[in-house]
């Protein structure tokens, strides 16, 4: 089972489209709907998960769970019942959130340090949900170091979650690399959940790595499919090979910001998401980089769609 990473502010609605109908995706997870001492409008739950609106699936019919990131049980709980209500086919819990506002405010991997809060949400939200609505969360090793790691994943096991995806790495590591894929192994060996492999999965090589040193069935992708958009095709395929070829990701690019500018979120909106993917894309596509280039000054949306138009048909003919 290979699952696409959340991704606050990078894997939105309309990336998800993207990626989903590119293929190999088996189960999305929202950004996350920060949750803090209110019961939360469904608009919020919307507004991050418009796919709530068609039967909690992208077009191409995958699966989007809903993350909520909170420190209150209670609230959290109640918050997660409103999600499984309006159709969420599971509900996430972030424990692993590294950004200062979040940790101050008592959420994402600060909790790491609270091993039996850790506890209390997630069996709060089991208790909250309807009993077929699988009650999941997402850790990191930890906030220093990796001192609680066993405790925390038993933590979430024993409050009854069904499912763990783990961040190999300690909050304070950030994203830099390496990820501790052995972690993976020992964690699975602790807890009877099934446990969901993450970090630095860029290539079909790093896929079939992480599974053997974990010993994880199921691993979750993040920066490595915005990069390489095809790479969960190519896995699910079992095909080796090269990404898809530049000029045959194009017209997805701009479908991308067709569908970006449709949000009706004011016209420097598409462009700064345009910017932001060509700008993972880079890793992958020296072309991207060319493009990115192109449009580094332009903030017009109209000349940006324009100018991405004509790479589209200059790359299609070759
Ligand atoms: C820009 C960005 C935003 C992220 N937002 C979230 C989030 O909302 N919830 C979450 O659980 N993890 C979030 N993460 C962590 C990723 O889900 C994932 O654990 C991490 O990127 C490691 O996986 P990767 O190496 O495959 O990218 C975010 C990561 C990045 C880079």
């Amino acid at each position: 089972m290979l699952m696409l990473a959340p991704m606050e502010g990078l894997v939105d609605d309309v990336m998800r489209d993207i990626l989903t109908r590119l293929g190999g995706v088996d189960v999305c997870v929202t950004e996350f709907v920060r949750v803090t001492s209110v019961l939360l409008p469904a608009r919020m739950f919307y507004r991050l998960a418009p796919e709530l609106r068609n039967g909690a699936r992208t077009r191409a019919g995958t699966p989007v769970r809903v993350q909520l990131l909170g420190s209150d049980p209670a609230c959290v709980a109640d918050n997660a019942a409103r999600a499984a209500e309006l159709g969420a086919p599971a509900v996430d819990i972030n424990f692993g959130c590294p950004a200062p506002t979040v940790n101050r405010h008592r959420g994402g991997a600060v909790l790491l340090k609270e091993p039996a809060l850790m506890h209390d949400i997630v069996a709060a939200m089991r208790s909250a949900v309807p009993a077929h609505v699988p009650v999941t969360a997402k850790m990191r090793l930890g906030y220093e170091d990796t001192a609680h790691t066993l405790e925390c994943a038993a933590a979430v096991a024993d409050a009854g979650a069904s499912e763990l995806v783990v961040h190999a790495r300690t909050k304070v590591e950030g994203y830099r690399p390496p990820a501790h894929w052995e972690w993976l192994a020992r964690i699975r060996e602790h807890v009877s959940l099934p446990v969901v492999a993450n970090g630095e999965v860029w290539t079909i090589e790093d896929y079939r790595t992480i599974r053997s040193v974990s010993g994880c069935e199921r691993v979750m992708i993040g920066r490595g499919l915005v990069a390489a958009p095809d790479l969960a095709q190519r896995i699910a395929a079992g095909t080796e090979g090269d990404p898809m070829p530049w000029a045959q990701l194009l017209p997805w690019v701009e479908d991308f910001y067709t569908q970006c500018r449709a949000k009706g979120e004011g016209s420097r909106y598409p462009v700064a998401r345009l910017k932001q993917w060509l700008g993972q894309l880079r890793r992958t596509y020296p072309e991207a980089g060319q493009l990115f280039e192109l449009l580094r000054r332009e903030t017009d949306e109209a000349v940006v769609g324009l100018r991405l138009a004509g790479a589209v048909s200059a790359a299609a003919s070759g």
